[in-house]
This record gives structure tokens, sequence and C-alpha cells, in this order.
């Protein structure tokens, strides 16, 4: 790997400390940092070097999956690191920057390769973007990157405006736009489940598929994140980006060669095949709902209007389903059902295929039923594969009948990166494969777009739902009208012992 300087806006942030320096640390136990690395922190506050590596190694200890062992010394890791005050909106402050970085750059030998990581609130997002150019510490001879969080906009027409702001200092090729849920160990798998395996991909499409359900159910309320939530959603924290991504990666087709531009480009075909929503149509197809009081793990929780910061009376969803069709002749007449929401009865992050089932009838005359092939991912808490098949099996002596069998596959999650060690690399090393397209985000604004309007102009009903149930029973609604019904964790094990 290519030696370089890690340039880190909002260094002393949450996210930074939670996740940035563990995943660097992680990746450096396991030999995958440049062996020539300088990382240069910066924020408003005035910090001592020395201060700022204390900061950095408590925040191994206390977010490292690999947390380094008391008394160890951790100078040849934290050496790289050091610490530049900075405001955003000063234009001199980046010309400093510029000397700091130039003058750790001849310190170390390193070529003026820079990776820019803007883990900093998104209003601050195109200034610096702009300083980046018009200082001079984008003017490299060497590579430069940019590494942006989410959210990538509030809507379509300030992502576009973003993205032009970006566009000013960094070619689409050297932005690096991170969607966690692309870095998690089974969407990557995804690809390989899909890909690499031609009984699966012989399956993959609408002669075999009756649908798919993509849900991402927590069971965490707004936290302390009211003034952002409140004026984000579900609709945007969630399921602009993650759901639509991982919709994107179940549904793509097969490119010719795995390269980062062919994925890439068979995820945009997908998004570009979704069938448009219209504000007419926007009631058949997306409900959106809201938690109110009720109980989680046996104790009360408050209704999302009682949560603290949250503006009295508001009626942001924290919930949101959508029944969405792709336009493209492998997926015709297959619904992908997506839902995410707040407050819900478990944590689960999963996608289920349901598979057509033309023999659920073939043992009438035994009066049995077959059960539909289930192919389940689930992407969190747990990192698992499962299919569901019926098999014959004797439960009563002498008795054999048709019954559910679960065949699993589960990953050993010990030993797995999380998601910003895989993203983090992967920048490092200049593969974009895992990191949302603008093409891919554009395309997933615009179909958002006519949702958000509808829901601004209160078009759609707000279903209220208890805190550790299900969402709304309208949402079950949007399934059974095709004759479907949403998997849930519990009815699985049911399912098994059914039949
Ligand atoms: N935290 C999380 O889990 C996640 C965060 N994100 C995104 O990551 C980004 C950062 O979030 P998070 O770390 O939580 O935010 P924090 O509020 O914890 O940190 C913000 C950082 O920005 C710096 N900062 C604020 N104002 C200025 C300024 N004028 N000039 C220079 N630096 C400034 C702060 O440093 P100082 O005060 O010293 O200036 C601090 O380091 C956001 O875009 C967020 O949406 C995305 C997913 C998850
Ligand atoms: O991006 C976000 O994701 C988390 C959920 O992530 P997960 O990895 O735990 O599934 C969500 O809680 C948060 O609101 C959102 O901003």
């Amino acid at each position: 790997m290519e030696a370089m300087t890690f340039v880190l806006f909002g260094a002393t942030g949450d996210l930074a400390k939670r996740k940035i320096y563990p995943a660097l640390y992680n990746l450096y136990l396991d030999g995958k940092l440049p062996e020539a690395f300088s990382v240069i922190g910066l924020g408003r506050r005035e910090i001592a070097d020395e201060k700022f590596r204390g900061n950095v190694e408590q925040s191994l200890r206390q977010f490292s999956r690999r947390s380094p062992a008391e008394g160890e010394d951790l100078t040849p890791f934290l050496s790289s690191f050091r610490y530049h005050p900075l405001d955003v909106s000063h234009p001199d402050d980046y010309r400093k920057l510029l000397g700091a970085i130039e003058t750790r750059e001849r310190e170390l030998g390193l070529p003026d390769n820079r990776l820019f990581y803007l883990s900093v609130a998104p209003e601050f997002f195109d200034a610096i973007a702009v300083q980046i150019q018009e200082s001079g510490l984008g003017s490299t001879r060497g590579w430069k990157r940019l590494i942006i969080e989410k959210p990538f906009g509030h809507d379509l027409q300030t992502a576009r405006e973003l993205n032009d702001n970006l566009n000013r200092a960094f070619e689409e090729d050297e932005i690096y736009r991170i969607d966690h849920y692309l870095g998690k160990t089974m969407v990557q798998n995804l690809e390989t489940l899909v890909l690499a395996n031609p009984v699966i991909q012989a399956v993959w499409n609408k002669e075999h598929i009756s649908n798919v359900q993509i849900t991402a159910s927590e069971t965490v309320g707004v936290e302390e994140r009211a003034a952002y939530y409140d004026q984000a959603g579900a609709i945007r924290d969630m399921f602009q980006n993650h759901l639509l991504q991982v919709l994107m990666m179940t549904a793509m087709r097969r490119p010719s060669q795995i390269t980062a531009g062919n994925i890439r480009e068979e995820k945009r075909k997908i998004i570009e095949a979704l069938r448009p929503v219209s504000k007419n149509t926007v009631q058949e197809n997306i409900v959106r709902g809201q938690y109110a009081a009720g109980e989680l793990g046996g104790k009360p929780v408050v209704g999302y209007a009682n949560e603290p910061g949250i503006f009295p009376g508001s009626n942001n969803d924290t919930f949101v389903a959508a029944r969405l069709w792709i336009d493209h002749p492998d997926w015709a007449g297959v619904p992908f059902y997506l839902r995410t929401g707040k407050r819900m009865a478990a944590k689960s992050t999963r996608i289920v295929v349901e598979f057509k089932n033309p023999t659920e009838d073939l043992y009438a005359a035994k009066n049995e039923k077959t059960a539909p092939n289930l192919l389940i991912i689930e992407i969190n808490p747990n990192e698992k594969i499962s299919f569901l098949f019926n098999g014959k099996s004797s439960r009563t002596e002498g008795e054999s009948r048709i019954e559910p069998v679960e065949m699993n596959f589960w990953v050993d999650q010990s030993v797995l990166p999380e998601a910003y060690e895989r993203l983090i690399f992967d920048a490092l090393n200049g593969d974009a494969t895992f990191f949302a397209h603008w093409h891919e985000v554009e395309l997933a604004w615009q179909w958002v777009q006519p949702v958000l309007e509808a829901f601004e102009a209160d078009l759609l009903p707000l279903h209220p739902y208890a805190a550790g149930s299900n969402g709304p029973d309208a949402s079950d609604k949007l399934l059974q009208e095709q004759g479907h019904e949403w998997w849930l964790d519990p009815q699985v094990p049911e399912l098994i012992g059914k039949a």
C-alpha cells in the first residue's frame, strides 16, 4: 500500500472516537496500514499532540474490538498521529494546515498522497471541499481522495448542490461516500452468494422468487440525536441510503467481470429501474409510522413525541415500509418489501427471499402441505445465512411427515473486521466497490423525493405503533394485498416445528 497522509476533520468527535481510531488500530494490528503513514487530526479546540495521542489511546481501550493490553506500549502505532487546530470556516487555517502536512511529509519522506476524511457535520462539507481546492491542499502530485459520511444532502436538490461543490475539488472517482451497510460482512457476502454460485444464480429471478423482504428494525429510540433525527426521519436516516443500497445489492444482475465499475453499473441499473411513485400512488405503496409509548425488555418506554429534544407535536416518521417494483425483465411481478423502524420488537437487519412454491398442494392427498423455500440473510446482530427447505422426518414413531428443515451457515464474528475497518482499508487502497457512487445516491434521492413531498404535504396517515411492536398494522396490509406476510424471527422456528 502506498505511503500517505490521512487528514481527519472532526478528530475530536464521536465518530472518530468510536469507529475511526479503532478501525485504524485494527488495520495496523493486521499489517494493513502503509509502512509510512501520517495522521493529522483536526478540530477547533487547541490540543497538544501528546494529549491527542492520549485521547486516541483511550478510544482504543474503550471501543476497539481488540483492546490493547494494560501497559502495552502503543507508541509504534500512535507515533503517526499529530493534531492541528483548524476552524473549517477560516481560510487561513487551511494554509497553515498545508504547511503542517508538508512538514510531516518531508520528515517521513512521504509522497503527497492525501486522504481527507470529513467526520464533521454535513453543513461543513461544501466549505471544506472548496477550501481544500483553494488552499492548495488538493494540489498534489500524488493522489488525493475524499471520504465523506452521510447524510449526502437533505433531499434531491441539496444532494445535487453538495455534489456540485464536492466536484469543484474532487473528481467522482476520488470521492468515497461511506454507507456503513456496504461495509457489513453479510452485505458484502451477498455479492459472492448470488454471483459466485451458479445454483443460486439460476433461481435469482422472477421465475423462482415470489417476493423479497428487507428489514432493518431497531429497538433503540431517537437517543441523543433528536435535533438531527427530527429533521431526517426514518426515510432519510435509513431508507434513502442503507435500505436502497441493500436492495441494489440484492437485485443486481450478474456483471461480465467483478470490478468496482461493473458492480456499480449493475447497481445503478436496478435503482434506475425502480418504478417511480408519484404523489398519487405513494399512499398505496408506502406506510409511515411513529412510535407511541410501549414496553421494551419488560420496561416502559416513552413515545417519540415525549422524547427529550423532539419538537412538540412532531409528525416525523420513525417507521417506513414500502412495496417496490423493479421494472426489469428479470424482476417483473416480484415485489420488494422494505421496512425500517425505531423502537421495534427486535434489533434485526435481514433479507428474506421467499421462493415460489408450486409444490404446495402436491401432497394434498396425504393431507400435507409444503412450506415455501426461504433464503434468510441475517446481517445484524447475527451474521448468518439460512435456507429453509422441506424434508421428510419422523416425529412420532412410525409416522413420517414433511417438515421444513433449516440449513445454516454462521459467520465467526469474533475474527471479523468491522464495517469501518473494511471501508477505510478499501479507501486507502483506492477500491470504491463498496462505496456509494453519485449515480446511486442521486437516483435514490430521485425515487424518494415524491415520498418526502407527500410526507411534507401530510398526504399519508402517520400510523402510531406501540414501542416494542412490529410496527403499524398498515405495513402488514402492504404484503397481504399481494398474498404475502412478513417473515418474522419467531415465525421461522414455528414454521420449522409445524408441518
Ligand atoms: N457518530 C456516529 O455514530 C455517526 C456519525 N455520522 C456522521 O459523521 C459526522 C461526524 O459525526 P460525529 O462525530 O458524531 O459528530 P460530533 O459532533 O461528535 O463531532 C463533530 C466534530 O466536528 C468538529 N467541529 C465542529 N465544528 C467545527 C468547526 N467549525 N471547525 C472545525 N471542526 C469542527 C468537532 O471538533 P471541535 O469541537 O474541536 O471543533 C468534532 O471533532 C457527521 O456527518 C455525522 O452525520 C455518520 C454515521 C454515524
Ligand atoms: O446510519 C444509521 O444506522 C444506525 C443503524 O445501524 P446498524 O449498523 O446498527 O444497523 C441507526 O441507528 C442510525 O439511526 C442511522 O443513522
